[in-house]
């Protein structure tokens, strides 16, 4: 029997089997961010254990930074804790010799984002993060998912992990995406088809024409998101985008060195006669533009929709009202027209230059609706400086949006950028959980697109008819 594409990169990378379910994985590549680390070098230090492999592992300090436009070099932390957790972070980094994207840096950012920009993320690797929203990484072909502070420390001090082998799933997505939808709508509609949990358990692997379309970018967005099905990775094989994103950006190998590579990521796919456990359909002409109404990322609709009528279900009836009352909405309610106070476009999901080049379409030349405060916030230095030469900032800051530095500012509120209780914002993030943008606070998830037109109508809606305007 062929295999998958993810049980090639799990063999490749069994140090040993540990039982029937578990092996060692080792893992090619470790990213830590100033959040989850802590204790784990803690535990280092309590075991008086060196780092394992220093080259091989990589920080950046991203959920607590502050974003405020000023320039990177007057940039500092006020907020005492994070200030702390920042400062010890570069303590442990400089401490083991691992390289750090420290708050002054110019190419610091969003984990998420720096790490493929850079070019470390290749097909075939594993990659391990003390973050959930690693299986990014699978855009590219790698195998990436967050690990927990204790699996930190283990992986730091031995650089491999013990792994428990997942289920397959194969998601097979035919057909176009249509103007004014993207991949964020994509997985936005899967996710709401499957459920929060509908991966749970497995690592997807993405197949058919519609992903094959799609730019390697707008991959990261598809799974980026799809741990928000609970899946524990996500794979696209890699192509001619994938192969082209990456040797534009390797910065490590020689160029012989790169060919060879490239031979080899070419044959990196599942075999034909490979068997999913799951395989789910979907066909990318039936997706619209899609906004989330509830407080999880499967309760999303089409922008086209009304909110569903209350399940018959109790258990699903009680959480349904809870989230409707959180975000102040009723069943059978459209979300076309809903007035929001802040627009947020940001996040590893939705911040990297593609993103905003599509937000620069749609504001050109117009204004932010005078009652919205909207921000943008790229994902990385390296998206700003790029976004700054293409006359992107310009565009943005013209129209009314506040430019700022990169971090992963309000997609969580753990920095200083975050909301008001009962404000409602139009954002790009991943997660719409109760209190994730501040307490009290409502986010409705869509695409970036979708966010750059409520920033303009002060309300949510359709950016289809937008078009009309560009
Ligand atoms: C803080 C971190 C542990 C968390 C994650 O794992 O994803 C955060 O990045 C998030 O997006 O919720
Ligand atoms: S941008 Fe948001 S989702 Fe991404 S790592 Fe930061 S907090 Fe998590």
């Amino acid at each position: 029997m062929g295999q998958t594409l993810y049980r090639k990169i799990v063999e490749s990378h069994t140090v040993f089997r540990v039982d029937e379910q578990h092996v060692a994985l080792y893992a090619d590549l470790h990213i830590m961010n100033e959040y989850t680390s802590p204790q784990a070098f803690a535990g280092l230090a309590e075991k008086n254990l060196p780092v394992r492999c220093p080259e091989k592992q990589m920080g950046i300090v991203d959920h607590v930074i502050p974003t405020h436009p000023v320039s990177i070099d007057q940039r500092t932390i006020v907020i005492d804790a994070a200030a702390n957790q920042a400062a010890n972070f570069t303590r442990n980094c400089r401490k083991h010799g691992i390289h750090l994207f420290d708050v002054k840096d110019r190419e610091q950012g969003i984990e998420h984002v720096v790490a493929p920009e850079i070019g470390l993320i290749r097909p075939g690797m594993v990659v391990l993060c003390g973050d959930s929203h690693t299986t990014t990484y699978g855009a590219l072909g790698a195998l990436g998912f967050g690990i927990g502070t204790s699996e930190v420390e283990h992986v730091l001090a031995t650089q491999t992990l013990i792994y428990r082998v997942a289920r397959d799933m194969c998601i097979q997505v035919e057909g176009a995406l249509q103007i004014g939808t993207t991949s964020k709508d994509l997985v936005l509609y899967i996710i709401s088809k499957i459920g929060a949990q509908g991966a749970r358990g497995f690592v997807v692997e993405y197949r058919g024409s519609a992903i094959g379309a799609l730019s390697a970018e707008a991959r990261m967005t598809l799974c980026n998101m799809t741990v928000e099905a609970g899946a524990r990775g996500a794979l696209i094989a890699p192509d001619d985008t994938t192969i082209d994103y990456i040797s534009e950006r390797i910065r490590d190998l020689p160029d012989d060195r790169i060919a060879d590579a490239v031979e080899q990521w070419k044959r990196m796919k599942s075999d034909a006669d490979a068997v999913f456990d799951v395989t789910h359909r979907f066909d990318a002409n039936e997706v619209a533009p899609f906004v989330t109404w509830g407080t999880s990322p499967d309760q999303a609709i089409a922008i086209t929709d009304r909110i569903p009528a209350l399940s018959s279900e109790p258990l699903e009836r009680r959480n349904e009202l809870k989230a409707l009352d959180y975000m102040g909405l009723d069943a059978g309610q459209a979300l076309d027209g809903l007035v929001v106070d802040h627009v947020f476009i940001g996040s590893c999901t939705n911040a990297r230059i593609e993103d905003l080049r599509a937000v620069a379409d749609i504001v050109r030349g117009r204004s932010v609706a005078p009652s919205v405060r909207a921000m943008v916030v790229p994902g990385s230095g390296m998206v700003r400086e790029q976004a700054d030469r293409e006359g992107i900032a310009q565009i943005l800051i013209d129209a009314g949006f506040e430019w700022r530095q990169p971090g992963c500012s309000m997609c969580l509120a753990m920095n200083d950028d975050m909301l008001q209780p009962g404000q409602r914002c139009a954002s790009t993030t991943n997660r719409n959980f109760e209190g994730r943008q501040g307490r009290g606070a409502r986010t409705h998830l869509m695409s970036p697109a979708m966010a750059a037109a409520a920033a303009l109508a002060g309300r949510i809606v359709d950016v289809r008819k937008e078009f009309d305007h560009v």
